[in-house]
């Protein structure tokens, strides 16, 4: 059974005698089937799962689509069911924010000032605000977080260690459709034609990871990742594609890194990222 909880009180009296460990998903509703492997992982990790289904206004800019976002409650509260998860909070904003928006936020650093932060100012203060709020409010033993949103899962790493936070983060794979498009809730956005050009991002990456696994070194890589994506023969319009390492700083030669991009599809933004592994130069030349 699902209990949804709406109120802090109501929370407080449910997680207060919970005689058990808690694992928290929180999400912004619209579930699929990424949001579906986030539970399982939370249901492996804890004795208790609690979904969060909060659609944050204070991460979206005055641009973007927080009214237009899918807000689907009843199916959201079919797929907890289905996978087995005990609590739903899905607080008013009002509740969440008694004295509207907060004064004192959660500050980011540079690194939530690139990439999804140069596109979105003033994204990751918003998450990390709520998320925050959220361990709070929660106490929660565990966290689990998808990478499909890398920067977001690497800040919010970096907040439990820098602010001392005890929670345990727990990161999942992304899931995919099988021709390899990331599950998103803004997937549902796109039209039939839409959703062909969003594929390129994929595509993109897919071939940055051969490169690299190729030996062809990041300029190479970066160089299969651009012409895969075909900038100019999509519909798709890159906003960046970057090749770093895991903790997002720069590129390494060799050993593990991470592609990350984003891109336009009409009206509609995407995030996209693997792991790299960067092979040693292939050897063109004999010794
Ligand atoms: N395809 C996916 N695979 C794994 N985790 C995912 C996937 N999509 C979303 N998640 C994770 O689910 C959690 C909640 O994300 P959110 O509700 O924003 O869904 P979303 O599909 O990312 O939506 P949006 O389209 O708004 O980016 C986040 O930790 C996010 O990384
Ligand atoms: C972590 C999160 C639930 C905060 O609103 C959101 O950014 C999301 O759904 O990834
Ligand atoms: N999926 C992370 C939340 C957002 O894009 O607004």
């Amino acid at each position: 059974m699902t209990t949804v909880l709406r109120t802090r009180a109501e929370l407080a009296a449910t997680l207060a005698p919970l005689p058990g460990s808690l694992a928290v998903v929180m999400t912004m509703g619209a579930l699929h089937s990424g949001h579906e492997a986030l539970l399982r992982t939370a249901r492996e990790q804890a004795d208790f799962v609690l979904a969060t289904i909060f659609v944050n206004p204070l991460q979206f800019g005055p641009n973007e689509d927080f009214d237009r976002y899918p807000r689907t409650l009843d199916a959201d509260l079919e797929v907890c069911r289905a996978a087995g998860v005990q609590y739903v909070f899905a607080p008013s904003r009002e509740e969440l924010y008694p004295d509207g928006e907060p004064m004192v936020r959660v500050d980011p650093g540079s690194l939530g000032e690139e990439l999804e932060g140069a596109s979105r100012p003033g994204f990751f203060d918003g998450v990390l605000t709520v998320v925050l709020k959220l361990l709070n409010l929660l106490r929660p033993d565990v966290a689990v977080f998808g990478e499909k949103d890398y920067q977001q899962l690497t800040l919010i790493r970096r907040m439990v260690r820098d602010l001392e936070l005890d929670v345990e983060i727990v990161g999942v794979p992304t899931v995919r459709e099988p021709d390899g498009l990331a599950l998103s809730s803004r997937n549902r956005y796109l039209s039939a034609e839409e959703r062909l050009s969003a594929l390129r991002l994929s595509a993109a990456l897919r071939a940055g990871a051969t490169a690299a696994g190729a030996g062809r070194g990041a300029d190479g890589a970066l160089a299969a990742a651009y012409r895969a994506f075909g900038e100019g023969t999509t519909g798709a319009k890159l906003d960046y594609l970057v090749l770093t390492d895991p903790q997002l700083g720069p590129a390494p030669v060799t050993g593990p890194a991470r592609m990350l991009a984003a891109a336009w599809v009409g009206g509609t933004r995407l995030i996209d990222n693997l792991p790299v592994e960067l092979a040693p130069a292939a050897r063109t030349t004999e010794e």
